[in-house]
């Protein structure tokens, strides 16, 4: 789905990636951790294809970035939905209207039923029409995540989605993507939380990748 080849990337000074390589086979599960700092939200960007590597090859649905148009971009873009770390949504819309979004900017009409359903499932039905101001801590990490996931796509990346919230909430948040993951969405996962790893790979094969030293090398079972 998503493929490294000996990527670089540095944002002028030093090295902050340096020879990652690495595969997101479809349907897999994984995590990234390591320090505050090290990269890991670069390295998601680097895999939606926001940041271009320094050098190494980013390879996005079996077609190498640095070949792509810009439309080809935006199309391979549309396959991945990602969950930002700051849950960023429009204050003077309602919940259901933010959610519609990803329809209305690419002008596709949204299934009220989808929406529905989609709202249900996070648990947010009875918030449709509240505005993202009203939202608690844990109720915005569940919306962003209802947002990514609205116009299905393949694989889900998502930067500290249980941030901010509590373990009950953070539980909430990791079944959801386990059950992403087993209807064959690939997912990554980048986390401090050593805790939510833990009770993720006891309920599925998830595999761990660690920022070390500026490389992301895949972690050990000692967890
Ligand atoms: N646009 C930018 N320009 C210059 N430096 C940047 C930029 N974005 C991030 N950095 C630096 O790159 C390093 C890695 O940042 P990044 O956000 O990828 O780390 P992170 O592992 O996601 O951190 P955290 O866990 O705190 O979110 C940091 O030192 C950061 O200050």
């Amino acid at each position: 789905m998503i493929a490294f080849e000996n990527v670089a990337y540095s944002y002028g000074g030093g090295e902050l990636l340096t020879d990652v390589s690495l595969r997101l086979a479809p349907g897999s599960f994984h995590f990234l951790t390591g320090p505050s700092g090290a990269g890991k939200s670069t390295f998601l960007k680097l895999a939606y294809a926001e940041l271009k590597p320094t050098s190494g090859r980013v390879t996005l649905f079996d077609r190498e970035l640095a070949s792509l148009t810009r439309d080809d971009v935006a199309r391979s873009r549309r396959r991945i939905g990602i969950v930002h770390q700051d849950c960023k949504f429009l204050d003077h819309m309602t919940l259901a209207a933010n959610m519609a979004l990803p329809f209305t900017v690419s002008d596709r009409e949204s299934d009220p039923q989808d929406m529905d359903d989609l709202l249900s499932w996070v648990g947010l039905k009875h918030l449709a029409d509240a505005l993202p101001p009203q939202l608690s801590g844990g109720e915005r990490q569940r919306a962003a995540l209802a947002r990514a996931v609205i116009v299905d796509p393949d694989v889900i990346l998502a930067d500290e989605p249980t941030g901010n919230v509590d373990w009950e909430m953070s539980l909430r948040i990791l079944t959801l993507l386990v059950e992403l993951n087993r209807m064959g969405k690939t997912i990554l996962v980048a986390t401090h939380d050593l805790n939510l790893i833990r009770q993720a790979k006891a309920q599925i094969q998830a595999r761990v990748l660690r920022i070390a030293g500026h490389r992301v090398q895949l972690a050990g079972a000692d967890l």
